[in-house]
């Protein structure tokens, strides 16, 4: 299988990187890293959810950041739906792009969404509908692809329905997380060749978290297996509320830096990222979870 030759990364930082954090985030602070991050050059950001403040309280004030931010042209601005209350609460803050985000694990599914697997696929038709009639396009998530928090193991074969019926409802694209991190390069390729043979492989990307050090393997291991979509965060913000443990995603600087290095384009500015990792990751007075980034801020 030939590697890419461009690859388009999904910045999730301000979303999937900040829902896991404890302490308040002023919608100033979100609204200056979703401002640094279309001046480093990304190309699409997940900036919110719209889901149960209850649920993840830090998402509260997403109408209010999509309010605040700078949008540039050709950059697309996301947010996460769980249901059609969300649907309709990200089309009122003007949203042109949705995530909707299943499981392949059914403990996941109950304790993230608060239903089965079924249930969430058929909770999702409405958005599909929804979304269809004002022209809003819609990403999907399948959570716990290598691994469940509470089931242990998952196979490729547990995926491949769910992402397939993702597809098939109309979802542009599927991403395969890696909730809590524990997959390997030899179980990534596998993943990707079992869910390719249901969806094509130019319709599915890579969400990897680095709670074992294999995430930038794993991103490798999907280049090798044709794909060329990644999930990514910025200082490797991040973890899952309902996934204790798990770290953040793969850092945004250090995917920047491996494609570099294999001569495939993104378009990504690095110092300005940096820069913009290095100010998220003070206001959360914590260390940069990118090396590219301490390795060059030390410097
Ligand atoms: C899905 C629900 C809402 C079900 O939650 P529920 O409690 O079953 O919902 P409900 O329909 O019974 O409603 C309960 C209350 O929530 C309200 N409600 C209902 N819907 C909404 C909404 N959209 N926005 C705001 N409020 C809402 C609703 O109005 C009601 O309010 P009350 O009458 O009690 O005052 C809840 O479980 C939820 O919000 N879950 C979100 C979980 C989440 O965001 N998880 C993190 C994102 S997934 C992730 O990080 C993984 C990913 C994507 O990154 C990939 C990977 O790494 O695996």
């Amino acid at each position: 299988m030939p590697m890419p030759a461009t690859v388009r990364l999904v910045e999730v930082g301000p979303r999937d990187g900040l829902q896991n954090e404890a302490q308040p985030i002023s919608v100033a602070d979100k609204v200056r890293l979703v401002d640094d991050l279309t001046d480093a050059g990304l190309s699409y950001i997940e900036v919110g959810s719209f889901v149960s403040p209850r649920w993840v309280p830090q998402m509260a004030g997403s109408a209010e950041v999509f309010a605040g931010i700078h949008p540039r042209a050709g950059v697309t601005y996301a947010a996460l739906a769980p249901n059609l209350r969300g649907f309709e609460d990200a089309l009122a803050a003007g949203v042109k792009e949705v995530a909707v985000f299943a499981a392949a694990s059914e403990a996941f599914s109950q304790r993230n969404i608060n239903c089965s697997i079924s249930e969430s696929l058929q909770r999702f038709e409405p958005i599909m509908e929804a979304a269809r009639s004002h022209g809003v396009r819609v990403r999907g998530y399948v959570s716990c692809v290598l691994g469940c928090p509470y089931e242990g193991k998952v196979s490729p074969e547990q995926v491949a329905p769910v992402a397939r019926a993702l597809h098939d409802m109309g979802c542009y694209e599927v991403s395969l997380g890696d909730t809590i991190g524990t997959g390997t390069a030899g179980d990534t390729r596998r993943l990707f060749e079992v869910v390719s043979a249901v969806v094509p492989r130019a319709q599915l990307a890579g969400h990897f978290h680095d709670t074992y050090g294999q995430a930038l393997a794993n991103v490798y291991a999907s280049l090798l297996e044709g794909i060329s979509v990644f999930d990514s965060s910025v200082a490797g913000l991040g973890g899952c509320p309902y996934a204790k443990g798990a770290t953040g995603n793969i850092a945004t600087e250090d995917v920047v830096y491996l494609l570099q290095g294999l001569g495939i384009e993104t378009g990504i500015d690095l110092d300005r990222l940096i820069a913009a990792g290095q100010r998220i990751s003070a206001v959360l007075g914590r260390a940069n979870g990118s090396r590219v980034a301490r390795a060059r801020s030390a410097a």
